[in-house]
Parts: structure tokens; C-alpha cells; sequence
């Protein structure tokens, strides 16, 4: 057990990243309906297609099936002219609408009307849109030629009976979950979504809500909003979510987090990890967790371990912002890697610098800014001030500028790697 008084091991960003992702194995796979609650949802295996896309040829315009040899031409006003080859008139004997379930056959000589998704009759080798054409019902003259061929999407063009069109691991998007049903499925294999409890601790906290309608905030205390922040970034991360908020009471948290049958794949606390009297995640779970400095600002605080029910617990410090970058920087990817996701980390925009920065020594440095594109290219611009209390800069932010360890100042101009926090996968 790690004495309380020691001094705490240090780590880079990335090793204390890779210590907490180390703790996380796959979430068990379900079978799920493939549709719109799957979004979000992360495959766990491989999705082979259970048809032809297109299923047969069909047709891509509205117009008239026929074949193109029987088109010789078009006689001009002037006898003297030579007919136009690819135009010509033809008996029309059938009308072919999408999802006509008869196997036809065009003889030679004739055409049929057939409307855009209509199998085409075998024997047919060319569609003529209507627009270039007389529309004749019984008879059609085509008055402008197509090539040989035009306007039939062929079976199999898009996707082959059995090809492997989604990936283990792959997030459901919407053309992933449209490719899913055209190809047939109407379930699909996913990772369980993981289940994440957010404790948030410290007795100066007050529930917004929980006071009588005009009384005073009282002396010393706060809102509490770490939870619902951090409940908010769960979600977004494709977990499910419960929240408990507990004062500084290490009995009643010792005994919430050390319950065996704690239903949580994860715990993530915030609060009471540092160095204070009264740091109760620290004190309740202290042969449960690691406590470590991590070279970043904010975040330098960090603890992680595993709880009797086998949960992963990582316990962020309370600072508002320092929770909300420490969760994106380690509970994020520890989240995507239970849910099976391939990609763990959010993208990341090289920008221009609008504005100077400067940076402590030692530590990596993660800036709220504003991503915008005047000139379409990405430009970020520091927002707020660099404290970790310092909220209104951080709703205003939709990006962390990630400053190196070893940059301590950054001119305008200067080109940063910036966490674009705007997409939600889940
Ligand atoms: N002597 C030292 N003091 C501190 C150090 C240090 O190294 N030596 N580190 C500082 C840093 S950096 C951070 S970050 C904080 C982390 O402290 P804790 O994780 O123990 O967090 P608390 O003390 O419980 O709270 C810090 C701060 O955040 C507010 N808070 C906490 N929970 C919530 C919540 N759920 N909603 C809203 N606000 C919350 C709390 O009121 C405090 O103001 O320690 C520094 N101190
Ligand atoms: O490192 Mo603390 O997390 O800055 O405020």
C-alpha cells in the first residue's frame, strides 16, 4: 500500500494514459436491433453483406428499357440527312414500376417503361430517361441518343454477396447502420456499453435545486457540477451512467465503492485526491488506488486502481476543469477501449494560434480555445484564463490546445495540435 505521506511517482500524460488504459479489457458482445438506437453503438465483430447491393440490375432513371442495336436512327426533316444513330421508335409493351417481382425478357424490337429501382428486363442493355424522349405510351420515339449501357446500376456494383462491409470496431454512424439494413441485417453484434458511476465528493457542495426558492447559497459552499459534467462526457463517450454525490465521509464512501456487487465497470471520482485533510477518496480507498502526480496542467493530481468488484476506479481531482480534461484525457480512452472502439482518442486539428501563450515548464499544457475556419483553415484562440475553477472559459472552449512539456511559449502564428472536443460518437 502506497503510504499516504509519501511522495507520489510522477508520470507524463501518455504513461498515466497507458496505466489506466492497461486496467481495461473488452466488455462483453450482444446481439442488438440495427436500428436508430444503435448509433453510437461500436461492433464487435466483422459485418459481411447478405446480398448484391444492388440486388439485380436495375434502373436509374425513370424512362424506357430497351436495346440499344434496335435504336438506328432517327430520320431528319431532310430526307438527305443521315438518320441519327442511338435514336429511333419502338413498340412499348409493358410497363415495369420498382419492385415488380416478375422475371421479364425484352424480345427485340421493343422497349418497356421501367421507373428508377425497377429490375430491368434481361435482354435490356440500355435505359433512355424519359426527358429525352416523346413519354409516347404505346409507341416511344427516343429523340436524343444515350450511350450503350447508360442509366442500369449493375448487381453486385456496390457491394458483393458476402463482402465484409463494417469492421469489429467501427462506430455505427448513420451510413454504417443505412449500409447494414440494405445489406440485410436487421440485428447487430456490439460491445456492451459501459457502465460508469461518477462520484463526486466534498462536503461544500450543494445540489442546485436543493435549497428552498430564495435561500442564500449558504457560506463556503458551491454548486455542485462535476457530476453532470462528467455524467455528460460518460454519455458521450457511449457509457451508461449513474451518478452519486457524497460528503466528506471516508465510512460512506469506503463502503459505496468497496461494495462487491458494485454494478460499475468504472468509478470515476472527482474530488479528494490531493494533499488536503479532508481528501476522502484518497482516505477511503487508499489500498485500492494509486496516487500519482501527472506532468500536466490541469490534472496534476491523478489516482487509479481496481475496486473488490473488479471495477476500474480513477479518481480525478476536483477542480472543475481539471476533471473535465483529465476525464478526456484518461477516462475517455479507457471508456472506448471497454466498448471495443478501434479509434480511443478524439481527433485532433493542427491550428494557427490567433493569440501568444505561455506554458509552465515541465508540464503538458492543455488550453481551452475556440476552433474556427475564416479562411478554412483551423484556427484556435486561447479562451479564458488558465485557472482550473475558471468554467465560463471552459463552456466557451469547444478545443484543448495540447502545449509540450518542453514549450514554455507559444508566439501568435504558431501552429498547436488541438483536441476537437465538438463530435460526439455516442
Ligand atoms: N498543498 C497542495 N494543495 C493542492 C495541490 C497540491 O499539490 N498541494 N494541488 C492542487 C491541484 S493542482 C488540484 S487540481 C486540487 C485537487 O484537489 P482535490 O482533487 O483533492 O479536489 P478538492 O480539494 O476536493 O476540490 C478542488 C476544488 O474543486 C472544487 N470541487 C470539487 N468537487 C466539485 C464538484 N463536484 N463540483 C464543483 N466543484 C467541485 C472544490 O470546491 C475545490 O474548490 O488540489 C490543489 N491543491
Ligand atoms: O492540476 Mo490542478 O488539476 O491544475 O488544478
Amino acid at each position: 500500500m502506497q503510504r499516504l505521506d509519501a511522495p507520489r511517482p510522477t508520470r507524463t500524460p501518455a504513461e498515466h494514459a497507458a496505466a489506466v488504459l492497461a486496467l481495461g479489457g473488452s466488455l462483453p458482445a450482444e446481439v442488438i436491433p440495427a436500428d436508430v438506437a444503435a448509433l453510437g453503438r461500436i461492433l464487435s465483430a466483422d459485418v459481411t453483406s447478405l446480398v448484391d447491393l444492388p440486388p439485380w440490375d436495375n434502373s436509374a432513371m425513370d424512362g424506357y428499357a430497351l436495346r440499344h442495336a434496335d435504336l438506328t436512327g432517327v430520320q431528319g426533316a431532310d430526307a438527305h440527312e443521315p438518320a441519327m444513330g442511338g435514336t429511333g421508335t419502338l413498340p412499348v409493351v409493358d410497363v415495369v414500376p420498382a419492385g415488380d417481382p416478375r422475371d421479364l425478357t425484352l424480345v427485340p424490337g421493343v422497349a418497356v417503361r421501367i421507373m428508377t429501382g425497377a429490375p430491368v428486363p434481361s435482354g435490356a442493355d440500355t435505359v433512355v430517361q424519359v426527358e429525352r424522349t416523346d413519354a409516347g405510351r404505346d409507341a416511344v420515339t427516343v429523340l436524343e441518343p444515350v450511350p450503350a449501357g447508360a442509366n442500369i446500376r449493375r448487381r453486385g456494383e456496390d457491394v458483393a454477396a458476402g463482402a465484409t462491409v463494417l469492421r469489429a470496431g467501427e462506430v455505427l454512424t448513420a451510413a454504417r447502420l443505412g449500409l447494414a439494413a440494405a445489406t440485410g441485417h436487421a440485428t447487430l453484434p456490439v460491445r456492451r456499453r459501459p457502465r460508469v458511476l461518477v462520484v463526486s465528493t466534498g462536503s461544500e457542495l450543494v445540489a442546485p435545486g436543493s435549497l428552498a426558492p430564495g435561500e442564500p447559497l449558504p457560506h463556503g459552499a458551491i454548486f455542485e457540477s462535476n457530476s453532470v459534467q462528467l455524467a455528460a462526457l460518460a454519455r458521450a463517450a457511449g457509457a451508461e451512467v449513474a451518478v452519486r454525490t457524497v460528503p466528506d465521509d471516508v465510512a460512506a464512501l469506503r463502503a459505496l465503492l468497496t461494495d462487491p456487487h458494485l454494478a460499475a465497470d468504472v468509478v470515476v471520482t472527482s474530488g479528494g485526491v490531493s494533499v488536503g485533510e479532508f481528501d476522502v477518496v484518497r482516505d477511503a480507498l487508499a489500498e485500492h488506488l494509486e496516487l500519482v502526480h501527472v506532468r500536466m496542467q490541469p490534472g496534476r493530481p491523478q489516482a487509479v486502481g481496481t475496486l473488490p468488484s473488479g471495477a476500474v476506479v480513477v479518481g480525478l481531482p476536483g477542480n472543475p476543469v481539471s476533471s473535465y480534461v483529465s476525464f478526456e484525457v484518461f477516462v475517455r480512452p479507457l471508456l472506448r477501449r471497454l466498448a471495443g472502439a478501434t479509434t480511443l482518442t478524439r481527433r485532433r486539428v493542427r491550428a494557427t494560434l490567433t493569440a501568444p501563450l505561455t506554458s509552465p515548464a515541465g508540464k503538458e499544457q492543455y488550453v481551452r480555445v475556440a476552433l474556427t475556419w475564416p479562411d478554412g483553415l483551423p484556427e484556435a484562440t486561447p479562451v479564458g484564463g488558465r485557472g482550473s475553477h475558471l468554467l465560463g472559459a471552459l463552456a466557451a472552449s469547444d478545443g484543448l490546445a495540447v502545449v509540450p512539456a518542453d514549450v514554455t511559449d507559444l508566439a501568435a502564428g504558431s501552429m498547436v495540435d488541438v483536441l476537437d472536443l465538438r463530435e460526439d460518437e455516442a
